[in-house]
């Protein structure tokens, strides 16, 4: 797993991240257990140097420390100065990119990424390369620039769905035909979110024999963000029965830390970390994960980190209410449990909110009248 939440998170309208807070962030994600940290764009600015410097510093004894680097020699030579010894190069494949942003001939990228390349091995560094826009690039041009790659020594192939419009099963293809030419070569994934779709992208590029995926806490990067994190892992652990080596029961609070540190609120409904991600107020359900939460769950919000919440509303039953009530010290017949429980509905047909304190305050009431 390479944990991009400190460089593509951190690209982010609104997120600046403090050299101290890249930091901290770094050691959370270092306890955790990601393979690799793509700490930062060292060339970008004076902080970001010092960052990458520091979380070397912190954290490079545990885990792999990556830098992102143009095809260029001065950004290249920013992550060395940095002390890195990995490095991220990266240089646009597409016609677009090339034409538009790059203002360069395809064979004029092939030289880049060759020369590049070369240069940062050459100065001993385990090297990734990525064709940027990858998925929107003529394939037989994307393998091409891959094999100029590997040529000149890359250790790792990254293919970014830059602008996320991959399916499932053209990303499944496409990475197929990667690893086919790719040899012992790891072949990564960094997909983007703009559809929806970055983490079944993700999987799908696992599937097809992907070894490495790029990834984000809480899903952060730019525009719609990148594949989540506690996505992918949970996805790779429960679903399809992978090793991660992360510690999964620190993925909610690794995702606190980077939502408040950030300043970026969690969705409500988001999977895994969301604060309803074990939530229950349907009566049917409630009795069900009562009984055995595996009715309901299909993983335990103990394996994250999270927990699980029964609310009261107008879908509650006397199952669930029983069991909040039971949990405040409140023992009730099931007559009595009837009349709270539609004091309840009635609150909650009225659109007010109904608290466990609030049920605890109704059946008092009802007890001692
Ligand atoms: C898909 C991604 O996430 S790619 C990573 C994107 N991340 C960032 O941009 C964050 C950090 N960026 C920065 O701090 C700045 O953009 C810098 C320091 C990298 C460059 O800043 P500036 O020199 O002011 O250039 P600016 O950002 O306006 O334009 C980018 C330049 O890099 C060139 N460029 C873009 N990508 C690459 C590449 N992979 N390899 C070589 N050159 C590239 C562009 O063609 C343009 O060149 P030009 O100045 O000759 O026209
Ligand atoms: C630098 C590359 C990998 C990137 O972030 C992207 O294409 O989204």
């Amino acid at each position: 797993m390479l944990d991009t939440t400190l460089r593509d998170g951190e690209q982010a309208p609104g997120i600046d991240f403090t050299i101290e807070q890249k930091v901290q962030i770094a050691k959370q994600l270092a306890r955790l257990g990601v393979d690799v940290i793509e700490a930062g764009f060292p060339a970008s600015s004076e902080g970001e140097f010092i960052a990458t410097k520091k979380i070397l510093e912190e954290v490079g004894d545990q885990t792999e420390v990556i830098g992102l680097a143009r095809a260029n020699k001065y950004d290249i030579d920013k992550v060395i100065e940095a002390g890195l010894s990995s490095i991220h190069v990266f240089i646009a494949t597409s016609e677009i990119h090339m034409k538009y942003k790059l203002k360069m001939t395809r064979e004029e990228v092939l030289e880049r990424i060759y020369d590049n390349v070369k240069y940062a091995k050459s100065h001993g560094l385990i090297v990734e390369y990525s064709p940027e826009d990858a998925t929107r690039t003529d394939e037989e041009f994307l393998i091409k620039a891959v094999k100029t790659a590997i040529e000149a020594g890359a250790d790792r192939i990254n293919i970014p769905d830059t602008v996320g419009t991959m399916t499932p099963f053209t990303f499944y293809d496409k990475i197929k035909k990667v690893v086919s030419i790719a040899g012992d070569k790891i072949v990564s994934v960094h997909c983007h979110n703009d559809f929806g779709l970055a983490t079944a992208n993700s999987i799908a590029g696992v599937a097809a024999g992907a070894r490495q995926v790029h990834v984000t806490v809480n899903g952060i990067g730019e525009r719609a963000g990148n594949a989540s994190l506690e996505e992918v892992v949970m996805v790779l652990k429960k679903l399809m029965g992978y090793e991660v080596g992360i510690k999964t029961w620190l993925l909610y609070e690794t995702s606190r830390l980077v939502s408040e540190l950030g300043g970026i609120p969690i969705p409500y409904f988001k999977a895994i970390v969301g604060e309803n991600a074990f939530g229950h107020e349907a009566g049917i359900h409630v009795h069900g994960v009562i009984e055995n939460p595996a009715t309901y769950e299909p993983l335990s919000p103990e394996e994250v980190g999270n927990f699980r919440r029964l609310a009261l509303g107008k879908h509650s039953g006397i199952h669930g209410l029983n069991k909040i009530l039971e949990e405040q010290g409140i023992y009730l017949d099931t007559e009595k449990l009837k009349i709270v429980l539609a004091e309840i509905k009635k609150k909650a047909d009225a659109g007010e909110k109904i608290s466990p304190e609030d049920a605890k305050n109704i059946a008092l009431k009802l007890m001692n009248s």
